[in-house]
């Protein structure tokens, strides 16, 4: 790992395991919005109007968080309006790089051969975490936003004159469900598997692999009683938890030894994973190989070897 101090790239500089051996997730540092009209949207400036061909998104398809914002741009059939580059899925010194592999979309925009390039571009004297996904704007030259959650609610809505399709998940009546939904969802599971999987003291493992498992045993007593996470609406709550779930047997239960139960021990759970993953907005998104090989590879304090176990074999489809 590395991160950006004053806009030099800085590889083996990890900040982010606490002294009690637990993983602190940064906040995200780039918050501005794309909106309908160009105003500002919830933080960060105004200017960012959405129209076609104006932006363009960076994702790892290893990566939970980036997944969130590929899925969301087919299924808003933003495909023509915004464009999209892949990294390699492996992170390792030089972070997230372009090098040349199968499913490695490279930068059209600067030929950068390393993710940290454009963070520069847009910042000359950065300092912080190198994330994907990142959005990109073509006319300020400047990055919009590095921050998955609110990359989505954009999509969701503010190209909807702009040439998107319909659809709305994050329909306002099941707002406040929606969001104390994610937070649960998000504090014991999407990033409860990396406080398990970082966790530098058995005690922090411990913690964060109890409420890894709460949470699970909570979302499938919730899907027992109904289709989706908010009643019979898909929304985004049911995409920020999917993303997670597809990455549970591959690599979170052996990897980061979140090994309690497979996800394909809960039968609601199980079954809602895989009418999602029949959606056809994911298998345009989904790369089982980047997913395996970027978490084995990129991890050598967890995985020394690098070796990419053959299993688990699992039947989504
Ligand atoms: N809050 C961010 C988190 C993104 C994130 O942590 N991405 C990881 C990949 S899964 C990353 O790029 N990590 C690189 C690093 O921390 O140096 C979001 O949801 O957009």
């Amino acid at each position: 790992m590395g991160m950006l101090i004053d806009g030099n790239w800085e590889s083996g500089k990890d900040k982010l395991i606490d002294d009690k051996g637990r993983l602190q997730r940064p906040q995200s540092v780039f918050r501005h919005w794309i909106t309908a009209d160009g105003s500002a949207g919830p933080t960060g400036e105004g200017g960012f109007k959405a129209e076609p061909g104006r932006y363009h998104l960076y994702v790892a398809r290893a990566c939970p968080w980036a997944h969130r914002t590929t899925i969301f741009r087919q299924l808003k059939g933003l495909q023509p309006l915004i464009g999209l580059s892949v990294t390699h899925w492996l992170m390792a010194d030089e972070g997230w790089t372009f090098k040349d592999a199968p499913g490695v979309i490279p930068d059209p925009l600067h030929g950068a051969d390393n993710l940290w390039q454009i963070y520069v571009k847009s910042e000359p004297h950065y300092t912080g975490r190198v994330t994907v996904p990142v959005l990109w704007d073509m006319r300020t030259q400047r990055i919009v936003s590095n921050e998955s959650a609110d990359i989505i609610r954009m999509f969701n809505s503010a190209f909807d004159d702009a040439g998107a399709i319909e659809g709305d998940y994050y329909p306002a009546p099941l707002r406040a469900e929606i969001d104390a939904v994610n937070q649960r969802v998000y504090d014991g599971l999407n990033n409860g598997v990396y406080k398990a999987g970082f966790a530098d003291s058995q005690a922090a493992y411990d913690e964060a692999v109890t409420g890894v498992f709460d949470t699970l045993d909570w979302l499938e007593e919730r899907l027992s009683a109904s289709h989706w996470l908010c009643g019979d609406t898909l929304t985004e709550a049911d995409w920020r938890l999917f993303t997670t779930l597809l990455r549970f047997d591959l690599v979170y239960h052996g990897h980061f030894k979140c090994n309690l139960r497979r996800l394909v021990d809960y039968p609601a759970l199980w079954a809602y994973t895989r009418r999602l993953y029949a959606h056809p907005a994911v298998a345009p998104t989904v790369d089982f190989d980047h997913i395996k090989r970027h978490y084995y590879q990129s991890h050598r304090h967890i995985n020394p070897t690098g070796i990419v176990p053959k299993g688990p074999e699992i039947a989504f489809g």
